[in-house]
C-alpha cells in the first residue's frame, strides 16, 4: 500500500458546546415545510441548465405533487431567470396556494433587479445570502467579522425598504452561506443582527436558512448546531427554521432529519438529489423515508414513477437503478432466503389483519407506487427454490408441491450457473413444463 499524509492537511471538524441536547430524544411526528430549489440550486449545477419551457414544465410537475414553496430563479443571475420570472408572473402561471422564493446576493442593484422580477408575484419569499465561513470572509471577500454582519445587514435593509413599496407578500429570508463551515459564535451574531433589522413577529414571521453548503460534519454534529442555533437565536418564536442541506459527505438526507429532530421547521432540497457536487439533500428519500414510518409526507408520491420519468427527461439525467425507493432494482431479490421470506411474508400480508406490513426485506409496499408484485423475485445463481416458486404461482398462477420445488430449482440452479445471468420466468415455465412431461 502507497504510504500518504495527504490526509493530514484536513482540520477535523469541531464538536459543538451543547449542554443538555435535546435532539436526540425526539422523533419525527410530521412533515416539514418542503421547499423545492430544483429550479436554482438544481439547475445551477446542470451542464445544460434548462430553458424557460423545461423549467416551467418542472415547475408543473412540482406543484402536481404538491410543493407550496418553489424556488424558481436567481433572477439577476440572467435574463433567462429573469424572463422566467416574469413569465409566470405575467401568465398567471403560480397557482394561489404556491410560494416562489428567489435568491439574491447582499448588493443593491441585484436586489433591486430581483424585486423588479417579482413585481405582481402574490406570495414570493426573498432570499438574501451571503457567505460568512472563515475561508470565505478572508480570501474571497476580504472583510473582517464586522463587515460581514454590516453586509448581511444592509442587504436586509435594503430588502426591507424594496418589501414596503411592493404589492405582493413578501416573506424575507435570510441565509448565511457556508453555515456548515462558519464558527457558531459568529453565524449567531449574523443571524441575530439580521433578526434585529427585519424584525419579524409571531404573525410575519421570517424565514433563517442555515445551509450545509459543504456538508463537512457528521449528521449529529449538523443536528448539535440546528439545535445550538435554535436556542441563540433571537425572536425564536417569529422565526422559521430552514435547513438546506447538500450531500458532500453523501449524508444529507440522515442531516436533514436530525436537523428536524434538532428543530428545523423547514427544508429545501431537490427531487434525487440534483445539484451542485454530491447534490442537495434528496426530498423524494426523505418523503419516502416519513411515509415508511406511517407519517403523511405531505407531497404526492403515488405516481413518482412518472413524475421522474418526466424530471430525467428534462434534466438530462437518469435515476441509478439502487436509488432508495425509485430505482429500477429497488423491490427485486435475487437470493434464495430473501426470496423466501418475501414469498411467506407476501401470503401473511393477505391475512393479516392490523392494517400493517409485515413483509420482510420490502421497505414499504411497492404496489403503494404501482409497481408490479411480478418484478420482487428474479432468478438468478443466488435463488432458492421458494423463488422459483414465487415466479411460477405470479407470472402462470401454477401451485407447486414443496417437492415439485426443489426438483424444478434445482434444474434452474443449474441453467443460471451455465448462462452466468439471470433466467427469466418464461424460461422457468419451460423448465416447469419439461419435468412435468407437459
Ligand atoms: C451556495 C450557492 O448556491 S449560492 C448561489 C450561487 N449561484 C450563482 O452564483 C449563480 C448566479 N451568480 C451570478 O450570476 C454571478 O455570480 C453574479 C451576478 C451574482 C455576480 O457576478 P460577477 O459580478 O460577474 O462576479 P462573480 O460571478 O465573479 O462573483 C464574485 C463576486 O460576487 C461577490 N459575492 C459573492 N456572493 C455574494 C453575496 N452573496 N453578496 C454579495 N457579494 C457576493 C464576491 O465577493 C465577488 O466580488 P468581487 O468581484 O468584488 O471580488
Ligand atoms: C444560498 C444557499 C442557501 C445555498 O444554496 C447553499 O448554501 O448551498
Amino acid at each position: 500500500m502507497q504510504s500518504t499524509q495527504t490526509f493530514k492537511k484536513y482540520k477535523p471538524y469541531p464538536l459543538v458546546p451543547l449542554a443538555h441536547r435535546e435532539w436526540a430524544s425526539n422523533i419525527i411526528t410530521q412533515a416539514p415545510i418542503w421547499v423545492s430549489t430544483d429550479l436554482r440550486d438544481g439547475n445551477q449545477a446542470l451542464v445544460a441548465p434548462m430553458n424557460a419551457t423545461k423549467k416551467l414544465a418542472y415547475f408543473q410537475k412540482l406543484v402536481e405533487m404538491g410543493f407550496k414553496e418553489i424556488e424558481i430563479a436567481y433572477p439577476s443571475a440572467s435574463q433567462m431567470d429573469f424572463d422566467f420570472c416574469r413569465m409566470l408572473i405575467e401568465q398567471n402561471l403560480i397557482p394561489e396556494d404556491v410560494r416562489v422564493a428567489v435568491l439574491m446576493p447582499s448588493i443593491e442593484k441585484h436586489i433591486k433587479r430581483t424585486f423588479e422580477a417579482m413585481k405582481g408575484a402574490k406570495k414570493v419569499t426573498m432570499h438574501l445570502y451571503n457567505p460568512t465561513a472563515d475561508n470565505q470572509r478572508k480570501i474571497v471577500f476580504d472583510k473582517s467579522k464586522a463587515e460581514i454582519i454590516a453586509l448581511a445587514v444592509e442587504g436586509t435593509r435594503i430588502i426591507k425598504e424594496e418589501a414596503a413599496k411592493f404589492k405582493g407578500d413578501v416573506m424575507f429570508q435570510y441565509s448565511p452561506e457556508s453555515f456548515s463551515q462558519t464558527e457558531l459564535e459568529f453565524a449567531r451574531d449574523v443571524v441575530n443582527a439580521v433578526i434585529s433589522e427585519w424584525m419579524p413577529t409571531k404573525n410575519a414571521p421570517m424565514v433563517i436558512n442555515l445551509p450545509n453548503t459543504l456538508e463537512a460534519c457528521t449528521p449529529n454534529i449538523y443536528a448539535d448546531r440546528i439545535e445550538w442555533m435554535s436556542k441563540q437565536m433571537l425572536e425564536r418564536d417569529a422565526v422559521i427554521l430552514s435547513v438546506h442541506p447538500h450531500n458532500d459527505r453523501g449524508t444529507a438526507v440522515a442531516s436533514a432529519e436530525m436537523a428536524i429532530l434538532a428543530g428545523a421547521q423547514r427544508v429545501e432540497g431537490t427531487l434525487l438529489g440534483n445539484g451542485e457536487r454530491a447534490g442537495n439533500v434528496d426530498l423524494v428519500t426523505m418523503a419516502f423515508n416519513l411515509y415508511s414510518q406511517g407519517i403523511d409526507p405531505m407531497l404526492d408520491i403515488y405516481n413518482i414513477d412518472t413524475i421522474l420519468q418526466e424530471i430525467i427527461t428534462l434534466t438530462h439525467s437518469t435515476i441509478p437503478p439502487r436509488h432508495p425507493y425509485v430505482g429500477s432494482m429497488i423491490y427485486t431479490a435475487f437470493s434464495g432466503t430473501h426470496q423466501d421470506a418475501i414469498k411467506k411474508g407476501m401470503e401473511f400480508q393477505k391475512v393479516a389483519l392490523d392494517g400493517y406490513w409485515h413483509v420482510p426485506y420490502l421497505i414499504i409496499d411497492p404496489k403503494d407506487i404501482k409497481r408490479d408484485y411480478r418484478d420482487v423475485v428474479r432468478i438468478n445463481s443466488q435463488s432458492g427454490k421458494s423463488g422459483v416458486a414465487y415466479v411460477l404461482k405470479e407470472f402462470y398462477g401454477i401451485e407447486t408441491t414443496k417437492s415439485m420445488q426443489i426438483e424444478i430449482a434445482t434444474e434452474v440452479q443449474r441453467l443460471c450457473d451455465e448462462k452466468g445471468i439471470e433466467v427469466n420466468a418464461e424460461e422457468i415455465f419451460k423448465v416447469f413444463r419439461q419435468m412435468c412431461k407437459l
